[in-house]
């Protein structure tokens, strides 16, 4: 069964790729990254400058597999890191690379994509509009109006296709008026849905103690615990963005989650939580898990199905 797709113009071999944030902040997780089974690969949100992010513990699976709690709070080693990497990269491979920058401020978006468009390379820029973890920085996806503003800013500086990385939303009215927001840019090329689910609060029986540290043990939940959000995000913009793309992430932990985002409308399907813990050896799992699910329904190529979910 075939699992190629196109997202933003450029051809994967399969839908897999990494969530931002994951397996991703060095040049060796990424180097690992491009000889796993994976599609493609995205790196880890960029900020102008180098951060160490919050203090650990900052990352933890929660018990029965049900999912996982981070509050990293932006650790990357600063954007030139990632610049110079895309410069080096070798482009005549099959995997596409992605990069995430996630400014502190709009002036920091505008010099990172600034420095990104001068270097004029294939990669494809991911504006992340929703880390929930920076103490005192509320998600820009969660003000629509700064969002739009922010757009208007970096769209026509980029140019060419690019993408964002959204929050899960939870009310139909804000499935509207985001999904009229990115209808207005052209070359806003496809959405990713979703980031963590913000501000969740994990905490340990025995102990009585957060599990994590940041912020009082408060941080954004993944893994399959949030599937179904996931899904409904996939698909309120797949219905809402006729001529963009939506990346399906947010609990997928086998062949059968993946399937249902596909279903639900998803272009390509990222990993976070189950990448996580299983590594990226996972990949060749899930590609396998994927392409005997489609086999059994009789399905040919991702596309047979894309966006197919039936209604009652
Ligand atoms: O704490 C983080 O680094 C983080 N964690 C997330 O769950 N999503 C994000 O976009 C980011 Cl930037």
């Amino acid at each position: 069964a075939d699992l190629s797709t196109t997202v933003a113009g450029v051809h994967l071999d399969n839908v897999f790729f990494n969530a931002s944030g994951v397996w991703c902040q060095h040049e060796e997780e990424l180097k690992a990254l491009l000889e796993s089974g994976s599609g493609s690969l995205i790196t880890k949100s960029a900020t102008f400058e180098h951060r160490e992010g919050n203090p650990s513990p900052r990352y933890l699976p929660l018990p029965g597999g049900v999912g996982s709690i981070n509050s990293m709070g932006l650790p990357n080693e600063g954007y030139e890191y990632y610049l110079n990497y895309a410069k080096q990269f070798d482009y005549t491979q099959a995997k596409p690379l992605f990069i995430s920058l996630s400014g502190l401020s709009l002036a920091d978006n505008v010099k990172m994509v600034t420095a990104f468009v001068e270097a004029d390379l294939p990669c494809i820029l991911e504006v992340n509009f929703s880390c929930p973890n920076v103490p005192g920085k509320p998600q820009l996806g969660y003000d629509i109006d700064a969002m739009d503003a922010a757009l208007a800013t970096l769209a026509p500086l980029i140019k060419k296709p690019f993408g964002i990385k959204l929050p899960p939303y939870f009310d139909i009215a804000h499935f509207d008026q985001v999904a009229a927001v990115v209808n207005k840019y052209d070359n806003l090329a496809y959405v990713t849905c979703i980031n963590s689910v913000g501000n969740g609060l994990a905490i340990d029986l025995d102990t009585e103690t957060a599990l994590i540290k940041p912020k009082d043990g408060f941080g954004g939940l993944g893994g399959l615990m949030v599937l179904q959000t996931a899904l409904a995000n996939v698909n309120a913009f797949y219905r809402r963005l006729p001529n963009k793309q939506v990346i399906g992430v947010g609990g997928v932990v086998s062949g059968k989650e993946a399937f249902l985002h596909i279903l639900a409308g998803a272009s390509a399907v990222q990993i976070g939580t189950q990448l996580k813990e299983e590594g990226p050896a996972m990949f060749d799992r899930i590609k396998k898990e994927l392409q005997e699910i489609m086999e059994k329904k009789g399905y040919k190529s991702v596309n047979d199905f894309r966006g197919k979910v039936k209604t009652l």
